[in-house]
């Protein structure tokens, strides 16, 4: 059993039905877990396992059916305001008619943060990304990568004690999306951040987690909870070449087809 106090994110027995008139879906079924302040936990499951569902509870989007969610102590109820979420879709998460500049500071401004203020955040969170020279420009003049640089600039100039991310790597490059996790892996230490990752990438999830959080498939529960113990500093190349990565990738692998085993016979008795 987890103890959920004093952790930055208490997730506790938390359960979603969707209800429609047709039909009645379980999501989530008992997610019970919670996550230190400053871990790097990243959340893999199969294809429906209900991590979108889960990250809308997380942020407040959506009301769970029972159980909660708390971000530091605070029940969630709404979106919370020591969070910074970046999507997948960093297309459509920036605004087009903006420049860069301005989506940097579009959360500052909603928050009433002094305009001088505002200023040196949006600055070195874009000096932070590598992308001191682009406040002019517009998202439409970036490439996908540069873009996603920018939706990650805007978190961190916000100042979250927690960043969630859902699947933001998944659109581009193999190559951007390396010097991508490195980016993130950088900020986390940096700005002492704690990461709630959610990927479909088994490899991603080793290479960057403290921690990698296996969900079964729907109704979901934790079904493995694997401590990454390859120490702070990462490596693309010598990390990922270690024989305990291939030892902890294969644990998590194992753990989702599991998981996908499970779904399909309860489609199969169905
Ligand atoms: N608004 C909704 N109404 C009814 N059922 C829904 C709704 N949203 C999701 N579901 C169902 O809940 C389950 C979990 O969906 P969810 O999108 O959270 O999973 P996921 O793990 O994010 O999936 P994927 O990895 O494919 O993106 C699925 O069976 C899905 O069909």
């Amino acid at each position: 059993m987890t103890d959920n106090n004093g952790s930055m994110v208490a997730v506790d027995h938390l359960s979603k039905t969707y209800f429609s008139k047709t039909r009645t879906v379980q999501a989530i079924g008992d997610l019970h877990f919670d996550v230190a302040a400053g871990d790097f936990a990243c959340v893999v499951g199969p294809s429906g396992a209900g991590k979108t569902t889960f990250i809308k509870c997380l942020s407040g989007l959506l009301e769970p059916t029972s159980g909660s969610v708390s971000i530091n102590g605070k029940k969630v109820t709404s979106p919370p305001a020591d969070m910074a979420v970046v999507l997948q879709e960093y297309g459509r998460s920036l605004f087009p008619w903006k420049t860069v500049g301005r989506n940097v500071e579009l959360p500052l401004s909603e928050n009433k943060t002094p305009k001088a203020e505002r200023e040196r955040r949006v600055r070195e969170a874009l000096e932070a990304v590598g992308l001191a020279d682009a406040a002019d420009l517009y998202p439409w003049q970036l490439s996908g990568g540069m873009q996603q640089r920018v939706a990650i600039a805007r978190a961190v100039a916000y100042r979250p004690k927690v960043l969630v991310m859902d699947e933001p790597f998944a659109a581009v490059d193999a190559q951007t999306r390396a010097d991508l996790e490195d980016l993130v892996l950088r900020l986390w230490k940096e700005l002492s951040l704690t990461v709630l990752f959610v990927t479909h990438d088994i490899d991603e999830a080793v290479y960057l987690g403290t921690r990698v959080i296996v969900l079964s498939s729907s109704p979901t529960f934790v079904l493995d909870d694997v401590r990454v113990d390859l120490g702070a500093e990462r490596s693309q190349v010598e990390t990922r070449s270690e024989k305990r990565f291939a030892d902890l990738r294969a644990r998590v692998y194992g753990g989702i087809q599991r998981a996908k085993a499970k779904a399909n016979a309860v489609t199969a008795a169905k």
